[in-house]
């Protein structure tokens, strides 16, 4: 079976778990894609998406699915959205679509956080993927040396702004024993907008699929 037909398979065994009149927050990526056509498909008649990108929210609208503007809601039961790595733990990393500091608001304004994913993605320890970190464009130079001191190794994304307008540095040769701290710690260097670690804010529930079906923790 390929990574696709798998990342189509999580994100339809996530359809179930998706409530008609409700609001459903929508993440981005070739599996949210999946999720998002089988909304569409499945014509669960929910009220109305809140989205993590310009991506998703062209996709929803193209389908006929509404999109609400963030600030007109205070919270929502569920948001799906795939995820470059995740642990036993449900922390994760993102950000591979550049899409993560959108994911992160959007996540934090939810009830419940449902990770969608093809088997490939689990791992023990976080940071095999290149950890993205979305910065301010004048502050990549500062940002790239702070990381240094950190023990990673910043690659600019070259030709990549984000939603946002920033750009994305992604971060090789880390191994992310204690990603809240790490999280944190980002954080705090100036110029820094949001890292692709989501351990503050871990999934509830993880949907992953593989050769032999579906598995959740
Ligand atoms: O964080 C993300 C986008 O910023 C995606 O969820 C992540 O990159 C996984 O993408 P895909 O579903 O295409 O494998």
């Amino acid at each position: 079976m390929d990574q696709n037909t798998k990342k189509q398979r999580a994100a339809e065994a996530a359809i179930s778990l998706i409530k008609p009149g409700t609001v459903v927050g929508v993440g981005t990526g070739s599996t949210v894609n999946y999720f998002i056509d089988a909304l569409a498909a499945n014509k669960i008649d929910i009220e109305a998406t809140v989205s993590s990108s310009d991506a998703s929210t062209a996709r929803l609208k193209a389908l006929g699915i509404d999109v609400y503007d963030l600030n007109e809601v205070s919270t929502y039961d569920v948001y799906v959205d795939g995820a470059d790595e995740v642990t036993n733990h449900k922390h994760m990393i993102k950000g591979g679509g550049a899409a993560l500091t959108r994911e992160k608001i959007v996540a934090a304004v939810a009830k419940s956080f449902i990770c969608i994913v093809d088997d490939s993605k689990k791992v023990d320890v976080l940071g095999k993927f290149p950890l993205p970190v979305e910065v301010i464009p004048l502050a990549r130079s500062y940002v790239a040396r702070e990381i240094v001191k950190l023990g990673g190794d910043p690659v600019y994304r070259q030709g990549v702004i984000t939603d946002n307008g920033n750009v994305i540095l992604d971060v090789h040769n880390l191994s992310i024993i204690e990603p809240t701290a790490l999280e944190t710690q980002l954080n705090q260097i100036a110029g820094v907008v949001c890292n692709g670690i989501f351990a503050h804010r871990p999934a509830d529930l993880v949907i992953s699929a593989s050769e032999t079906g579906i598995e959740r923790w």
